[in-house]
């Protein structure tokens, strides 16, 4: 894809469903008694490998355009897939139905594609096997492909060391088989999508902060059933922070993006774009199932650099190659740091953002837990490598809009992971 230096983005947009919401929704509503119907569902191909592989374990989905239908058989109404479950790119597909997966009566395989199968897992192998389940990686290098036989679960209080609500949310979704409660305590709140939903299918949850410090406790009884639900996802704060950037940093422009999800464990890019000194105000808050949403208007701002770092970090963590780029525009110095868990996304993100933002001509350098960015060098085109990874490509294409000459994003299909009318948002904007 090509891209080029433009002025004046001006529109109203609407942004596709949420991601983790939309994965969650499938799995919940799989295992649910009865029939859970899924509006602004995201058809992204990582929540596409979610309907497949519940398809595989014989649940039937519906999808009808953005509504998606799901007719669930409880708990223990999954069957044995006759082939390994393919979770594509999806750390989430893995993670989370690993939880699910432990909880079963049959064998079962995952795979993903290469980036997938580099991804670390033993952060749930490890809580996984504490809580009786049997679960390994096939090649004993600590990543998938993952093997899951029956075991019998119990609960326990596990400690996490990072907060990663893909860790947490696996040891909850185990948890609702277990025989006794089960509690996942992080060293800082991530995103609670999972804690939410579950109430909203009936299961026992609860989730505490524990005062004075940042550390968060969730937990959920063992669960004889949960209920199908009416499911609306919000926009994707994720995907809207592309063009929360691109209204900031492209000259003479004003966006307004309708109806995105503003839950405060995912909306840390709004308290960032506010300390950079952004122009945007959140209109029309209301809530659409179980979750806070709004409607942001951004305009054209001088950003200048700031910190980002400690507690607001996982409620950032995927737009910190998009906040990099805002960074390399702004003026002054922006820190980025305790975010090490970019190293084992989709590619190495301190890597790729730095690599690509330097070859643009930016004054960047990479720290072992983020990265430093002296901002205000103006942009100059590059070819764009995104090692296929949709965050990568859509943060460059941003980029791509405010450097001089023709930025060269390569390997742009992969945007379609989560946002595959990407390109096509721009149309409302011209
Ligand atoms: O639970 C989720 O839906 C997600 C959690 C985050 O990962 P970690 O749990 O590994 O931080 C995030 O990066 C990912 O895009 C989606
Ligand atoms: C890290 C991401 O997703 P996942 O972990 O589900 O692959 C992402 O979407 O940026």
């Amino acid at each position: 894809m090509e891209i080029g230096k433009i002025t004046g983005l001006k529109g109203t947009i609407t942004i596709p469903g949420d991601k983790s919401v939309s994965h969650r929704a499938i799995m919940l509503g799989s295992i649910a008694q009865g029939t859970t119907e899924i509006h602004n569902f995201l058809r992204g191909a990582d929540c596409l490998s979610t309907i497949q592989c519940f398809r595989s374990m014989g649940i039937e989905i519906k999808e009808n355009q953005d509504i998606v239908t799901v007719h669930g058989k409880g708990l223990h109404g999954l069957t044995a897939p006759s082939d390994i479950l393919d979770v594509g790119n999806s750390g989430t597909t893995t993670r989370l139905l690993s939880g699910i997966l432990a909880g079963q009566e049959f064998d079962s395989k995952m795979s993903g594609d290469s980036s997938l199968n580099t991804r670390p897992m033993r952060r749930i192998i490890e809580p996984l096997t504490q809580m009786g389940a049997n679960i390994s990686s096939i090649m004993r290098n600590g990543c998938a492909p993952l093997y899951i036989s029956k075991g019998n679960l119990h609960g326990i209080h596990y400690h996490s060391k990072v907060a990663s609500a893909q860790v947490k949310s696996a040891i909850l979704l185990a948890g609702l088989y277990a025989d006794s409660e089960t509690a996942v305590t992080e060293p800082t709140l991530s995103r609670n999508h999972t804690e939410l939903m579950l109430k909203e299918y009936g299961a026992d949850v609860s989730a505490s902060f524990k005062l004075g410090s940042t550390v968060a406790t969730a937990s959920v009884k063992p669960c004889t059933e949960l209920f199908g639900q009416n499911i609306t996802v919000p926009g994707d704060i994720s995907s809207a922070a592309y063009f929360i950037a691109a209204g900031l940093l492209v000259p003479d422009s004003e966006i307004v993006i309708k109806n995105v999800g503003i839950n405060s464990t995912r909306s840390g890019i709004l308290k960032v774009c506010e300390n950079m000194g952004a122009n945007i105000s959140l209109l029309h808050e209301t809530r659409a199932g179980g979750e806070p949403v709004a409607d942001i208007l951004v305009r054209t701002s001088q950003l200048h650099g700031t910190t980002v770092e400690g507690p607001i970090i996982p409620t950032l963590i995927d737009e910190i190659p998009i906040i990099a780029v805002m960074a390399a525009m702004a003026e002054g110095t922006t820190v980025i740091r305790d975010a090490a868990e970019l190293k084992v996304k989709e590619t190495n993100r301190i890597e790729t953002v730095c690599d690509n933002l330097a070859s643009m001509g930016c004054d960047i350098t990479p720290t072992d837990d983020g990265m430093i960015i002296h901002g205000g060098n103006p942009l100059h085109s590059a070819n764009i490598h995104t090692l296929l990874d949709h965050r990568i490509a859509m943060a460059f294409t941003i980029a791509g809009l405010v450097a001089d000459g023709i930025t060269n994003i390569l390997d742009s299909k992969c945007i379609d992971v989560s946002y595959p009318t990407f390109y096509d948002t721009f149309e409302d904007l011209l």
